[in-house]
């Protein structure tokens, strides 16, 4: 479409999303979270989600990955309905992403390996210790975490190896796309950053996609391909942060252009 914005939270025709939502709406009682809600994911991307506090972020997320059932709408991750399929069916397509929720969620009785092997188990029941704990220990690694942190509960390690053990088992399966909920909230700057260049590094090696709520502007400008913007029930706009300054939106002027804005693009 010759009129098609940039910023337009919609691909161009002909482009097939990995994510695709159309319509959504979500509400609790009276309050409406989204309504009319359009986005697209581009395969291969690190796309930021931002938006104020209650603006429906992590109801987004809950939505795509079907732990939420919109009022109305529509939501397709990897060309399948999300909406309305059966229990089987749902699983086959979870397994084909994973997901750090913002606490780490690890099982704080099991130790790292053991939460790594914990999706492993649920899919491929057949596979035994000897492999699953080699498995296991690939994935730590490739969290960056030392081959001893196997071995340890939650408990005994930093918030910022806690989120790297969360990150071992979201990949434990391969995953082709990866939800990251506010993966630098509660970290130093230098360990943000840290993780920041872990997840680009990951993107390149296995070919991700990578949906990541964040409200952390370093984060934006240092591994986001495109940013989009959650306001008024809707995402407004879908672009580089570049791109999303010259949008004359109030919320995007103060977020971006802001003091901390500021000092983020000039970081
Ligand atoms: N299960 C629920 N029951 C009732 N209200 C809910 C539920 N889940 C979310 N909400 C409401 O929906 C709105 C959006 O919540 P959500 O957690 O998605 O916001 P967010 O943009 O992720 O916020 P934050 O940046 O503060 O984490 C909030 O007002 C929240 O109170």
């Amino acid at each position: 479409m010759a009129n098609r914005p940039s910023w337009s939270p919609t691909l161009p025709e002909g482009e097939e999303p990995i994510i695709r939502i159309r319509g959504l709406r979500n509400g609790f009682g009276d309050q409406l979270v989204h309504d009319g809600l359009d986005l697209d994911v581009r395969r291969g991307e690190i796309i930021g989600v931002v938006g104020g506090s209650g603006t429906g972020k992590s109801v987004l997320m809950r939505s795509i990955i079907g732990l939420q059932t919109p009022q109305a709408g529509e939501v397709e991750v990897l060309g399948e309905n999300m909406i309305g399929r059966d229990e089987a069916e749902a699983k086959n397509i979870r397994r084909r992403w994973g997901i750090l929720f913002q606490n780490g969620a690890l099982f704080s009785t099991l130790t790292v390996a053991e939460n790594v092997e914990v999706p492993i188990r649920e899919y491929f029941p057949f596979i035994k210790p000897p492999l699953l704990d080699e498995i296991a220990s690939y994935k730590i690694a490739m969290s960056g975490l030392p081959p001893d942190t196997g071995e340890k509960y939650p408990s005994q390690l930093s918030g910022g190896m806690r989120k790297r053990a969360g990150l071992a088992r979201a990949l434990a399966l391969d995953p082709e796309l990866l939800f990251l909920d506010e993966p630098t909230a509660g970290l130093d700057p230098i360990g943000a950053q840290a993780f920041d260049e872990l997840i680009r590094n990951l993107r390149e090696r296995l070919d991700l996609t990578v949906f990541l709520i964040t409200h952390d502007l370093d984060s934006l400008y240092a591994i986001c391909d495109r940013v989009a913007v959650l306001a008024d029930q809707k995402v407004i706009a879908v672009d580089t942060i570049e791109q999303l300054l010259k949008l004359d939106h109030p919320w995007i002027q103060e977020y971006f252009n802001g003091p901390r804005g500021r000092a983020a693009a000039a970081a």
